[in-house]
């Protein structure tokens, strides 16, 4: 039987746990659960935390304005997020590879073609790939959109089964529970416009777009009949649990 493609995007929050620097314990989190799903499921990671990982190392001169600071830093920080998952990764027997792209290469064919001939070859050969945005040459995501949309796009020319959004809630909350104690979680929307009205404007940490820019995320894939599920990465075993209905997020239908 096919594999499903499950395209997992994960934000800098998570990778960092919350903290100031990439937690080596999520990216193996993440590596154990795509080890145990491999008979199943494969694999295309969107991952963030460039930024992240360079601001544990540097601390550059700031008087440029602040995208191109984080440009640089992105720069920085990229070949240093792919070593830890490499390294990761490889005591676990998964292979990683790195792309790295943009909006624009999602509005011309042949920029789409190479993708998906490129990202198959990678899958069919056991590498996972693991895609950032270009922030060299692109600023969309680190000004606005959280990888989020960046992972919906993917997920349609890769003609995914899940989308699924780590996040650090347990999914998204009604507006009136958000600031409980046990906030309450959607846990199946249908009808995209009835979320409009749930959605507060805060951003975590390290966070760029907020809920907002997964539901616009969530749209892009739901017009494409690709299912998005929102869940709580900062839980272990996050994916095995979503698929086994043990933890509460939120699925896009
Ligand atoms: N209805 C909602 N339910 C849950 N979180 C919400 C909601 N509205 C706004 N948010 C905010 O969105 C944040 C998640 O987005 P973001 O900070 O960009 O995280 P990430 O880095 O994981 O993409 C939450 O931590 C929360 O502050
Ligand atoms: N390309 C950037 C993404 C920045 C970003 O803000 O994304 P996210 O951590 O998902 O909110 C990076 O890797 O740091």
């Amino acid at each position: 039987m096919a594999k499903k493609r499950i395209l997992l995007k994960i934000g800098s929050n998570t990778l960092t746990k919350e903290t100031n620097h990439i937690s080596r314990g999520k990216i193996e989190d993440l590596g154990i659960q795509i080890a145990a799903l491999n008979d199943e499921y494969e694999f295309i990671i969107v991952s963030s935390g460039a930024i992240a990982a360079a601001k544990q190392f540097v601390k550059l001169d700031n008087q440029d304005k602040d995208v191109f600071v984080k440009q640089a830093l992105a720069s920085i920080g990229q070949p240093h997020l792919m070593r830890i998952y490499n390294e990761n990764f490889k005591d676990l027997g998964l292979n990683t590879s790195q792309c790295l792209l943009s909006y624009s290469d999602f509005e011309k064919e042949q920029t789409k073609k190479n993708i998906v001939n490129t990202i198959n070859v990678l899958v069919k050969n056991n590498y996972i790939p693991i895609i950032n945005e270009n922030d060299t040459v692109a600023t969309d995501e680190i000004r606005f959109g959280d990888n989020d949309k960046l992972a919906a796009l993917t997920a349609v020319l890769l003609n995914v089964d899940i989308l699924i959004i780590a996040t650090n809630t347990n999914g998204i909350y009604t507006k009136n529970s958000i600031h409980d104690e046990n906030p309450e979680t959607i846990k199946l929307v249908n009808d995209l416009k009835s979320l409009e009205k749930e959605i507060g404007d805060s951003k975590s940490s390290h966070g760029t777009g907020g809920m907002q820019s997964k539901i616009e995320a969530a749209a892009i894939s739901k017009a494409a009949n690709i299912e998005t599920w929102i869940v709580n990465g900062l839980n272990d075993n996050f994916i095995l649990k979503a698929l086994k209905d043990e933890i509460p997020f939120t699925r896009i239908v």
